[in-house]
């Protein structure tokens, strides 16, 4: 399955467990010696009250992850292509809480991300208190960065062209910086008007992708937060295009929803 290029195995574990450890996500997911893939998914029976199936997200490097929004609609498509499910709204459960997926009548699918998480100590970022931007020491330079969790941690780094950016170099760098405990997911953000925002995202254990879904709704949350962007953005990235719409910042942070495609590549039985 891929979402706008960030690319996925789906794997069905409703009939029986599938156990992965870190070095069997790596083989799978390596583009010579394996299938190919930035993460892999894992379709599980239900573990949280008022859900359909329990949703395991792994990077392409082992580790397993909170959340993922482009796997969130490419889970929607599989489950329904699949027969697992004949619902067009599915509630699933991820280790970052429950989400509901809304299959499109043109294909595509909303995902209801749930609301953004700011607080320092949850993103986790070390951080004396919350602010709309933090100063990042790195080798000999200082960044300002929007620190944000839509349940998997998000650095946000405004830049004046996403094209001429440093994604590699700094996305690097500060994916492994000490303040992110468990390591961040590095997005750059280059707004171009009240409604659109152009991004690349360098993700946590994969390296930069062709698109993020759950980048692209921290962007938006931060964008709103400076005060750059209407509640409802286009955000254009290297793989496509993903709708994001936040009311916020309210006082009560409402809801970061995300539209776009999930599209079936191949399907195929992985030998014992
Ligand atoms: N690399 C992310 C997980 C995948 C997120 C991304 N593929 C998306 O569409 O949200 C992390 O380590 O938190």
């Amino acid at each position: 399955m891929q979402g706008l290029g960030n690319d996925f195995v789906v794997l069905d574990a409703t009939a029986e467990p599938i156990e992965l450890n870190a070095d069997l996500v790596r083989r799978l997911a390596d583009r010579r010696f394996g299938i190919g893939c930035d993460q892999i998914l894992i379709v599980e029976p239900p573990r949280l009250p008022g859900t359909c199936f329990h949703y395991r997200i792994f990077n392409a490097d082992g580790s397993e992850v909170e959340q993922c929004g482009n796997g969130a609609r490419c889970f929607a498509r599989f489950v329904r292509d699949q027969g697992l499910t004949d619902l067009d709204e599915i509630p699933v459960g991820t280790a970052a809480g429950p989400i509901r997926l809304a299959l499109q009548p043109d294909g595509g699918v909303r995902v209801d991300m749930g609301a953004p998480i700011l607080a320092p100590e949850r993103i986790p970022f070390l951080a004396e208190r919350i602010a709309t931007t933090y100063s990042l020491e790195l080798a000999g330079e200082s960044l300002e960065i929007g620190a944000v969790s839509m349940g998997n941690p998000h650095a946000v780094i405004q830049v004046a062209d996403v094209a001429t950016a440093p994604v590699a170099r700094l996305g690097a760098q500060v994916e492994v910086h000490h303040r992110f405990p468990q390591r961040v997911n590095v997005g750059f953000m280059q707004v171009l008007a009240p409604d659109r925002i152009r991004l690349r995202v360098f993700e946590r254990g994969v390296g930069e992708t062709l698109a993020c879904g759950t980048g692209a709704c921290a962007a938006v949350v931060q964008a709103r937060r400076l005060g750059l962007v209407e509640p409802r953005v286009r955000v254009e990235l290297p793989g496509g295009t993903l709708t994001i719409e936040w009311d916020g910042p309210a006082p009560m942070l409402p809801s970061v929803w995300m539209t776009g495609p999930a599209v079936h590549v191949f399907r195929g039985e992985i030998e014992p």
